[in-house]
């Protein structure tokens, strides 16, 4: 370590501590509020004045495994017993060379991020300005009240981070860049959230921004550059999330090999490339599978007990599913794959029982580097892969070089059939009230689902969409409406999460991005039409697997604005939110593209098919 770094650290906050405190507060959810994840763990500590203090831990269930990988990451950097993530002492972090003190900014920026995420959840509960005589009229859980120390404190980790520069490190020198832009956006954020509002209000009011000085040059527009957030918060997402030694007794493993040595026939029928199988319960079809049809509906004697295990240990898991792997010898192979089928339920395990010979399983990101993994499976061992490490990496068995004898792997899923059909939105105030299931205002029971409210294209989770049979992205105005915003930049930070989504998902799901839609203001219409330009250039050219919404329907042809029936009722000067005609349209606008019928000319089918990009008509606002 250079002697810069030494002195430096003296004047690295010398009582930092890390409070994470947890209790459960299971109804947080805000009246009217129809989101899936209904519970809501919000914690604070704030009686630490440290720049580390006032750290906001919120868990919603679905961030769950995300916080706890992030806390168990911090451990292992700081060296530290998980159990003691609630004190990471100051000489904890003190000792820590400048590297691991990055990662811990970083998985601290990653629980604030959550919490943030989970605070625009939280719908209506803004964040309060320090003595704003709002407060009482906002909807916000007292302990929020100290927030704003949030952005002081990710000043200090800022500022204390970067005494520690190493200029020598082209890899510290880029996760500086990338602290510093996730702060800069953090700050931006947390600022508006903060503006006060009417607590059923979904996004800030609408702020007059100055023209901007855009020159559309569509020949000019590069094609989107890939944002690679690896090495920013060490990927605390392993390839498995256990592996358990030892998982069943050599009796259970003797019986199991027993009653699949008796079922060779079936094996022998159902080769696959490399290796043969059979399967139970519900059907799990995945391309070129050999044993798509079960010998049996219902679960055998012995694979129901060994499922019955499972379930003990996973309580929460479901299982109808199971797919038998034959290994013969060392030459068996399993191509590489990930297990991301839609009829897979989405956020389900897969649990992989292992009888027989040691066998190397090889795990390969999917990020583009290429980065591979070797994970030695025992005999009597079971692993599991969670739904979010099928998005992240995909998973082989090469030939072995020494002899490697008769090995089972038990495989053990959840799988839907009805699931093949649901739809996903992930959409900010304008998607809203659109609602899934049965009754009045919903899309009905023909078109299941789930809408996420996601205010910002930082929001919009890709890894949400896998599983779903129709993927509806509808966010970007937010982003364009912040005074100092650079719509290119916003565009492409849309663009490169769409192109995780189509990367990640099955290409039988159906991929739809909205344009920003119009709005009253001519200014703020400037700058949507940039941004769709900009998305509709991406559609056409670079990925036509995503199909795009027409919005020219809610023109008023006249003035080129948002048209007054579509616009809000209650305050006509409300320039971006829809009224309920706006929202009901809009809603069939979504249906009309999910249900395949002919929009931009063409059937969805044949966008979904179609490898060449193939330019599709004008789809800009009809200003003038
Ligand atoms: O044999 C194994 O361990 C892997 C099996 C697997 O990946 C699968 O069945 O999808
Ligand atoms: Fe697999």
């Amino acid at each position: 370590m250079s002697q810069e770094t030494k002195t430096n650290e003296q004047n690295f906050p010398p009582t930092c501590s890390v409070q994470v405190t947890e209790h459960c507060t299971p109804n947080d959810q805000p009246e009217g509020s129809n989101e899936d994840n209904s519970s809501f763990q919000v914690s604070i500590s704030s009686h630490y004045s440290t720049p580390f203090d006032c750290i906001l831990l919120a868990q919603a269930q679905e961030l769950r495994s995300d916080v706890d990988n992030i806390k168990l990451n911090i451990c292992s950097q700081l060296k530290v017993d998980s159990g003691k993530f609630a004190t990471v002492t100051p000489t904890a972090i003190k000792n820590c060379n400048t590297l691991n003190k990055i990662t811990l900014a970083t998985g601290l920026l990653a629980l604030l991020n959550m919490s943030e995420k989970v605070c625009s959840t939280i719908s209506g509960c803004r964040l309060p300005e320090a003595d704003t005589e709002h407060k009482e009229n906002l909807d916000i859980p007292t302990s929020m009240s100290q927030l704003p120390t949030v952005e002081a404190s990710l000043q200090a980790i800022h500022a204390s981070l970067l005494k520690h520069k190493d200029k020598d490190s082209k890899t510290v020198e880029r996760m500086f860049k990338s602290i510093e832009e996730q702060l800069e956006d953090l700050r931006v954020s947390i600022s508006q959230l903060r503006k006060p509002r009417k607590s059923d209000a979904s996004t800030p009011d609408f702020l007059p921004v100055p023209v901007p000085q855009f020159q559309l040059q569509l020949d000019n527009f590069n094609p989107p550059h890939r944002v690679d957030t690896s090495g920013l918060i060490s990927e605390p997402t392993p390839c498995t999330s256990s592996y358990l030694n030892e998982f069943i007794d050599d009796s259970m493993s003797e019986e199991l090999k027993e009653f699949l040595d008796s079922h060779s026939a079936d094996f022998d029928r159902n080769t696959e490339r490399g290796h043969s199988v059979v399967s139970f319960g519900q059907p799990y079809v995945y391309p070129g599978a050999k044993a798509s049809t079960p010998l049996e509906s219902t679960f055998p004697d012995p694979i129901a007990k060994l499922a019955g295990i499972i379930k003990a240990k996973y309580p929460d898991s479901i299982i109808n599913q199971c797919l038998v792997n034959r290994y013969i010898d060392e030459n068996a192979v399993l191509p590489e794959h990930s297990d991301n089928e839609i009829s897979v339920v989405h956020g389900s395990n897969i649990f992989t029982v292992s009888i027989g010979d040691t066998c190397d399983v090889t795990f390969k990101k999917k990020d583009g580097s290429n980065e591979e993994v070797v994970k030695s499976i025992k005999g009597k061992s079971m692993y599991v892969m969670s739904r979010d490490s099928q998005s992240k990496w995909s998973h082989r068995i090469d030939p072995s070089p020494t002899s490697r004898s008769l090995r089972y792997s038990i495989t053990f899923r959840y799988v839907s059939k009805n699931g093949n059909e649901a739809t996903i939105i992930q959409g900010d105030s304008n998607t809203r009230h659109l609602k899934f299931g049965s009754g009045k205002g919903t899309f009905g029971d023909r078109l299941p689902g789930k809408r996420l409210l996601r205010y910002t294209i930082d929001a919009i989770e890709p890894e949400a969409c896998i599983g779903y049979k129709n993927v509806v992205i509808h966010c970007g105005i937010n982003d364009i409406r912040r005074p100092q915003a650079d719509v290119r930049d916003c565009a492409t930070r849309l663009i490169a999460k769409l192109d995780k989504i189509s990367r990640i998902c099955k290409s039988s799901s159906k991929i739809i991005v909205s344009p920003i839609l119009p709005t009253k203001s001519q200014h703020l219409n400037e700058r949507a039409k940039l941004f769709n330009h900009l998305l509709f250039d991406y559609v056409n050219r670079v990925n036509p697997r995503i199909g795009c919404l027409d919005f020219n329907n809610f023109l008023d042809a006249e003035t080129g604005l948002l048209a007054n029936q579509y616009g809000s009722y209650r305050d006509r000067s409300d320039a971006i939110h829809l009224g309920s005609s706006g929202i009901f349209t809009l809603s069939r606008v979504i249906v009309e593209k999910i249900r395949g019928n002919l929009v931009d000319g063409r059937l969805f089918s044949h966008v979904v098919n179609l490898n060449i990009p193939t330019p599709r008509g004008n789809h800009e606002y009809h200003h003038d």
